[in-house]
């Protein structure tokens, strides 16, 4: 573990404050083990496309094993812990996320591509779901319902699902985790994690501080894989009662049609093809700032990415100028380097993705704003230009197909209800956003556009009090908020008698 940090130290320049959190093993069964015949699988750097490290490969039969561990574990540790003993887990745990944040955004960084600053935001971000459902733990409330029987008193309460098989995405690291474990463990679950084998280490370092805050080891699992069909356990084994699943759609249809085999429950966040409208009366430095938000963050790579980007006929040309300017100002390179405020994507497939979408759109009479191209000067890594086109229209691959990559495809429009109809062609529905200042305008778009998110004259919307998911084929379930801790218990309905 320290060889590994002294590794990074040496290569990036960056010294971690507490080395034993780079860890390249797998938490199975209640401690820290290699993989058999001691497997590995290469994690890449994206800013040189070098091997940062290699992480454990652990097969099927640790993932069963981790899943019969997680078995005894859950029923020990409901029966053991009161819910609020469960929510003072997670504080300290919470506390010790803050405390080695410095540690784990460096690894983030590293890991993902992100720059360092995006990287510190992503690990608040996954502290702020582990401080919400530290509280919501103890404010899961059952019910008392009047019964039709004379005498006779219906009660529901609230239980586990049991244990939970967790598979996520490389492009939030820590965030997706702690999202989906933190209100599992709230309810008294035990959790296996599957981690992306493009990003495992934030899983691990995550997991060594929940041991650390007291959260028992055979609680917690983490059994990273590059083994798609080992992974797949987590969706076929009848112990694990409950698939949470962040990913693309593709995937998540194939996970969720295996879960249905045992009737799990099951939480899906899927992609997105998010519509950016900005209408002739916004305020346009506004819908600039937001588009630079929810387009260029983490260089373009998330589900809530802004992907196709109506702009009024009237305010077009101004609105591209005024992002132009922003975009501009981006300076590429490796995530932790001072002054860095994009970094590259995360495989050579995302760049050639990017490279396939812009080229449509120029073959289809877009119109080159900026970008375009792979930057000179960078060496190996995975760097994409931010690119903006304008003139884009609904036969171009971006309007159909989620770039996850820096491409903003501006597309003109001229009627209200058209850009809506345009911006709810989709088979996706996870995120929206529009810019108006007329109130009755925002209720009336709000209302129509088809997507789990709305943001209205805002670019960023992920909070741990706002309920996230999507409808359509973003998926279903919803994470963090009030109705996050749901997805993670069943209710039992107990009627009390004598009923005379
Ligand atoms: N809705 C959301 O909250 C949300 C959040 C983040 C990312 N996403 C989506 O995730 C996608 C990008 O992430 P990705 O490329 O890692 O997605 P992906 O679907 O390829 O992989 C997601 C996870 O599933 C695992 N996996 C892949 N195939 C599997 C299989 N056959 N069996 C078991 N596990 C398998 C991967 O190793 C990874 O851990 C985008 O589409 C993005 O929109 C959605
Ligand atoms: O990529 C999707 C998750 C990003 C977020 O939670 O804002």
């Amino acid at each position: 573990m320290s060889a590994a940090a002294d590794d990074f130290a040496k290569r990036y320049s960056l010294k971690l404050a507490d080395p034993s959190l780079l860890i390249t093993q797998g938490l199975v069964a209640g401690r820290w083990r290699s993989a058999p015949e001691d497997s590995k699988f290469p994690v890449y750097e994206p800013a040189s496309g070098t091997v940062l490290l290699e992480c454990a490969n652990f097969t099927r039969n640790e993932i069963i094993e981790a899943i019969q561990s997680a078995e005894t574990g859950q029923k020990q540790y409901f029966k053991s812990t009161t819910a609020k003993e469960r929510g003072a887990l997670l504080r300290i745990w919470h506390d010790l996320i803050q405390a080695n944040k410095e540690d784990l955004a460096g690894i983030l960084s590293l890991e993902n591509g992100k720059t360092l600053e995006e990287a510190k935001g992503e690990v608040a971000y996954a502290a702020s779901f582990v401080a919400w459902f530290s509280e919501e733990a103890t404010r899961s409330y059952g019910d008392v319902i009047p019964s039709s029987y004379r005498h006779t008193t219906v009660m529901t309460f609230k239980e586990p699902v049991g244990v939970c098989g967790i598979i996520t995405p490389w492009n939030f690291p820590a965030a997706m985790i702690t999202r989906k474990i933190a209100p599992a463990l709230a309810a008294g679950c035990s959790v296996v994690i599957k981690p992306p084998s493009e990003t495992p280490f934030s899983a691990l370092a995550l997991a060594e501080l929940a041991m650390r805050a007291g959260i028992p080891s055979t609680v917690i699992h983490v059994v990273p894989t590059k083994d798609r069909s080992a992974a797949s356990e987590l969706a076929t084994n009848p112990i694990v009662k409950k698939l949470s699943f962040t990913g693309s759609t593709g995937v998540g249809k194939y996970l969720a049609g295996l879960a249905s085999q045992t009737m799990k429950k099951v939480s899906m966040e899927l992609g997105g093809n998010a519509p950016f409208i900005v209408f002739e009366d916004a305020d346009l430095d506004l819908a600039a700032l937001g588009a630079m938000q929810c387009k260029f963050r983490s260089t373009g790579q998330t589900c809530v990415c802004a992907n196709r980007i109506f702009i009024h006929r009237d305010v077009v040309d101004t609105f591209a100028e005024k992002l132009k300017e922003r975009v501009q100002q981006l300076k590429l390179g490796l995530g932790i380097a001072t002054g860095v405020t994009q970094g590259p994507l995360v495989n050579l497939a995302a760049v050639k993705k990017i490279e396939s979408h812009v080229e449509d759109a120029l073959k289809l009479g877009g119109e080159l704003v900026c970008g375009g191209k792979r930057p000179t000067g960078l060496g190996e890594g995975y760097f994409y230009e931010p690119t903006i086109v304008k003139n884009a229209t609904p036969d171009m691959i971006v309007s159909r197909d989620e770039t996850f990559g820096p491409l903003a495809a501006i597309f003109p429009f001229s009627d209200e209800d058209d850009v809506v109809e345009q911006a709810n062609e989709t088979e996706f529905g996870l995120a929206s956003y529009f810019y108006s200042k007329d109130v009755h305008r925002c209720m009336r778009v709000a209302r129509a556009l088809e997507s789990g998110m709305v943001g209205v004259n805002v670019g960023m919307m992920s909070a741990a009090e706002t309920p996230f998911g999507g409808v359509k084929e973003s998926g279903y379930g919803r994470e963090g908020s009030k109705y996050g801790l749901d997805e993670y218990q069943t209710i039992k309905a107990v009627t009390l008698g004598p009923g005379q």
